[in-house]
């Protein structure tokens, strides 16, 4: 882990209210989507606000109309109460709707909520698949995926919100219309009691977003730290090395440091929010003295004073829910900044995939000159290389520990593009065929294969997941990697859940993970089969007979072997060795051990080895 910067709000990295507002123009495209993802509900849902909004009015106004009433009938001599009950049933009715509603809102945004979840994440992982891998290990990149992958609550939140403003925007109007009514000069009180703890509000919540954005790499890492210090993959080194001191340490100092400003934060917010309040309840009760005033001397009525004195308490509510819930529309609409940016990221500008894909290979690839740097290294890996691997031919690489084998089989599979020269497949730049059609035509266990916790069925049929219902194929790629073994001692053959994180788990040993994830191979009829180091962990019995299956039903396929192991290695057609960057040797295992250069040494040093 890089070293940290430690941030504070005052390091000049905070989101600016410009940004804030900024981020309001994705509304729109937000409320695009979640149209397009169940337009009813939406529309049900923008009714019964509409019928929400309008329900606080009238519930004030009848219930003028009963005191008013009331004091009415106390006063005559001959009363007569139909009037009276009607109003009361009316208010009683209203009352029960205005219930209905509120849970229907609630209903309608957690379905819609739900539904818009739902379809982010499948946008997200889809997304996170088209993007360039060279990408994924930019750590800015990582954060932004990290923000638009996390937030999805925010964004929910954001529906709900926006629909309760308009909602709010429609309330606080009647009201406001029914306040000017009887007396125009209650507003100005209102705006008094409203606009300081407004403006608290969006200052801090501004402040806090900035807060949690600066500081998304060092989440990240404590979401780190806590899966090493409490997870059953690393549980047997941290307690070995006894690392969990070290591990609680520098999470807790990291942690620290974030709750420390946020603590701050929110106490500032608290005691000026809570001093804006009591401004607030002072103009409340000046408005509240001065209705009063206006009935003792006859101004207005009993029925009156309850209507104006709950219009001016709920219109209060309602504009601070107006302004908290602004400022929380804003804040999240900044997470939505994130998720669009994430979305929008263009894929591949660059390429002209302009040629179609060849059926099979008729001549094979060609490595021209090939450099290569990762990206923000300046290390150069690979330093002109220049080879060729026919088709049809069996090519193993060989070299020591970071020599580059791997980046090369990255740069042949398009994951990354040669810093300089090119990778030809029958004379065509490979840049030139469609990429996602191109890797097809690969089958690749790698090195650090994933371990899918699913079941051993499911891990053969990652290989080629549209065979996932082919039994027999399953199988057969299980015989021919040896997994067959491995099912055979399962209780849940085939269908035993694999790892620990799931009901009836079984773990395996890391040989046998190997095979499993071997038969991968084995599931397409690739044009290209490269096995990065597949049979490490193999025992020497179990290795000799997976290449030799290999090797034979391999025959007339092209393939590329990456292995440490010379009796692995001497059966293929040609070696290739390199040696920091730079092909050193290639030919056949005779050709080589004449040649008497790196590899006839290392075959000889493992030779003796076994002797
Ligand atoms: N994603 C990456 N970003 C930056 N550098 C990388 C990355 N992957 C590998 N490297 C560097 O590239 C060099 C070559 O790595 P590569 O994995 O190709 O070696 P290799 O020959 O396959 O080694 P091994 O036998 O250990 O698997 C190493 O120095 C490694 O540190």
């Amino acid at each position: 882990m890089a070293k940290r910067v430690p941030k504070s709000l005052k390091d000049g990295k905070t989101t600016s209210f410009k940004s804030l507002f900024n981020a309001l123009r994705f509304i729109p495209r937000f409320f695009k989507e979640i149209w397009n993802v169940n337009k009813k509900l939406f529309l049900l849902s923008a009714f019964c606000r509409l019928i929400g909004a309008l329900l606080p009015v009238i519930i004030l106004w009848i219930g003028k109309e009963i005191i008013d009433e009331i004091i009415l009938q106390t006063s005559l001599e001959n009363s007569y109460y139909t009037k009276l009950w009607t109003y009361v049933s009316i208010e009683f009715g209203l009352v029960i709707l205005s219930d209905l509603i509120s849970r229907a809102i609630s209903l309608t945004d957690g379905i819609l909520g739900d539904q818009y979840n739902i379809a982010t994440s499948v946008t997200i992982i889809k997304k996170t698949n088209q993007i360039n891998i060279s990408l994924l290990e930019d750590s800015e990149f990582y954060d932004k995926l990290e923000r638009a992958r996390t937030q999805t609550t925010g964004r929910v939140d954001l529906m709900s919100n926006i629909l309760g403003q308009l909602q709010s925007v429609i309330s606080i109007s009647t009201l406001v219309a029914g306040l000017i009514f009887f007396d125009p000069y209650l507003i100005i009180l209102l705006l008094l009691s409203i606009i300081p703890s407004f403006i608290n509000e969006i200052y801090f919540s501004q402040q806090q977003y900035s807060l949690a954005r600066s500081w998304t790499s060092e989440r990240r890492e404590l979401d780190y730290l806590r899966f090493i210090g409490a997870n059953d993959k690393t549980v047997k080194e941290v307690k070995l090395f006894s690392l969990t001191d070290f591990i609680v340490n520098r999470f807790k100092n990291l942690s620290l440091e974030y709750f420390h400003l946020n603590k701050k934060l929110a106490i500032k917010r608290s005691s000026l929010g809570f001093l804006f309040n009591v401004l607030g309840s002072l103009s409340y009760y000046a408005a509240y003295v001065f209705i009063i005033y206006r009935v003792l001397s006859g101004v207005i009525s009993l029925g009156e004073l309850t209507f104006l004195s709950g219009s001016f308490n709920r219109l209060m509510k309602n504009l601070q829910d107006f302004f908290s819930r602004f400022t929380r529309i804003s804040q999240s609409a900044l997470f939505l900044q994130d998720y669009f940016e994430f979305i929008d990221i263009k894929i591949d500008e660059k390429a002209k995939e302009d040629v179609p894909l060849p059926k099979e290979i008729k001549h094979g690839f060609e490595f021209k000159n090939v450099r290569f740097s990762y990206p923000e290294s300046d290390q150069e890996i690979l330093k002109g290389i220049n080879f060729t691997l026919k088709a049809g031919e069996k090519m193993a690489f060989v070299g020591q520990n970071g020599a580059g084998k791997t980046t090369l089989t990255k740069l042949l599979l398009r994951f990354y593009e040669p810093t300089s020269g090119e990778v030809l497949l029958d004379g065509i730049n490979i840049n030139r065929f469609n990429k996602a059609e191109y890797q097809t035509f690969f089958g690749v266990i790698f090195q650090d294969f994933f371990r899918y916790e699913f079941t051993v069925k499911e891990n053969i049929a990652v290989g080629n997941i549209n065979e996932i219902e082919n039994q027999l194929k399953i199988e057969d790629a299980a015989n021919l990697s040896l997994a067959n073994d491995v099912v055979s001692e399962l209780k849940d053959g085939y269908n035993q859940q694999l790892g620990k994180r799931f009901l009836n788990g079984q773990e395996l040993s890391g040989g046998q993970w190997q095979k499993v994830a071997l038969a991968r191979a084995y599931m397409k009829d690739a044009n290209v089969i490269i096995l990065d180091e597949p049979t490490s962990a193999l025992d020497a019995k179990a290795e000799s007979e997976v290449f030799g299956r290999f090797i034979g039903l391999t025959e007339n396929k092209t393939s590329i072997i990456i292995s440490h192991r010379f009796s692995t290695v001497r059966q293929a057609d040609r070696i290739l060795v390199l040696e920091h960057g730079k092909v050193i040797e290639i030919g056949s295992h005779q050709q080589l051990m004449q040649n008497n250069g790196l590899y006839s040494q290392l075959f000889s040093l493992q030779a003796e080895g076994y002797k």
